[in-house]
């Protein structure tokens, strides 16, 4: 039989190589994680409506069991996230003036932040506040509404007050599209420049086959360092599926699919290794084919296989492109 060489160790000299998990895969693929794993993410377990469904009443015991997982096999751990317009309760944002609304983002932030101390080394304090198409920056989102726009720069604010060892990330998706890319440079500049406390980017790296481009991407990367911040790749998958095709036949991934993706995955990761020095961590959005939230976005029921692992927690072509450069 192969040796199969451990995927963080590999990567070591590079960048910490994390994974997306939730209370079920952290023991459905436990040695999996373990083995190749040296981040996580909680995927949904640390977002605002998890933690704090009702105002004062929050809800850790999801995320400490995560966050214990961490701890037990001297994982880092991303913190994931604290102020974005999804997955936040609504009461949030009821009966909310500027200073209301404020007191709740700083007293979750605080809350949260203060809890994981010491155990979570970076956080995605603002995620995806900024537009995809159209001359707006920003989102319309309840936080700018009411709020204003410095909403993004009270969030850091907050959160580097709740822990100044912390380091804080925004983070986007279609980071690499070139129009998206220079409004989250524009955004990012704007609050370097106000000396605002942010230390990194991270850029989602939801991609397929096919896009982003290695050009754009190489692109992006390169305006986020000129901003003089950290890079964190922080919920990678090469989908096989372009985000315009909608097809729902498949059971499984066709062979060239597969080669496709392993092409991908070998190009993506030897532009990454010569950003090494800017990049500090690559973060799949899970770990291996047996889950991903692709099977549910954007065609709910239809299954995905994006990762470097299959759905039997074997590696793929696409590891041994990886691993073997
Ligand atoms: O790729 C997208 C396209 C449109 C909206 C959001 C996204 C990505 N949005 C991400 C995906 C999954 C969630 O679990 C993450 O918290 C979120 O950051």
């Amino acid at each position: 039989t192969v040796e199969v060489p451990s995927l963080s160790k590999v990567y070591e000299e590079y960048f910490n190589i994390g994974a997306a998990v939730n209370l079920t895969t952290i023991k459905s693929q436990k040695d999996l994680l373990r083995k190749h794993f040296n981040s996580i993410t909680a995927e949904n377990d640390m977002k605002f409506i998890e933690i704090q469904p009702a105002e004062g009443k929050f809800t850790f015991e999801k995320a400490d069991q995560l966050a214990a997982f961490a701890k037990e096999h001297g994982m880092k751990m991303r913190g994931h996230t604290l102020v974005w317009h999804n997955q936040t309760p609504e009461w949030v944002f009821q009966n909310a003036d500027r200073e209301t609304l404020l007191q709740r983002m700083k007293n979750h932030i605080t809350t949260v932040m203060q809890r994981y101390k010491g155990t979570i080394f970076c956080w995605d304090v603002v995620n995806e506040a900024v537009t995809d198409e159209g001359p707006e920056l920003l989102r319309s989102t309840k936080w700018l509404e009411i709020i204003g726009e410095d909403y993004i720069e009270k969030a850091f604010e907050f959160a580097h007050e709740a822990d100044p060892d912390a380091l804080l990330f925004y983070n986007d998706y279609n980071e690499s599209n070139p129009e998206k890319r220079e409004k989250i440079f524009k955004l990012v500049k704007s609050l370097v420049d106000k000396g605002v406390p942010i230390h990194g980017v991270g850029l989602q790296a939801h991609w397929n086959l096919v896009n982003p481009s290695l050009e754009d991407i190489r692109t992006a990367i390169e305006r986020y360092v000129s901003l003089g911040l950290k890079l964190h790749l922080t919920e990678l998958d090469v989908s096989v599926f372009n985000f315009e095709d909608k097809r729902t036949d498949l059971t499984e991934p066709t062979h060239e699919m597969l080669e496709l993706q392993a092409e991908r995955y070998h190009q993506v990761f030897q532009l990454l290794r010569q950003y090494q020095n800017h990049i500090t961590s690559v973060t799949f959005w899970g770990a291996a084919d047996d889950y991903t939230w692709l099977s549910d976005f954007p065609v709910r029921g239809r299954k995905n296989w994006p990762f470097l692992f299959d759905e039997n927690h074997q590696p793929k072509e696409s590891f041994w492109k990886v691993v073997h450069y």
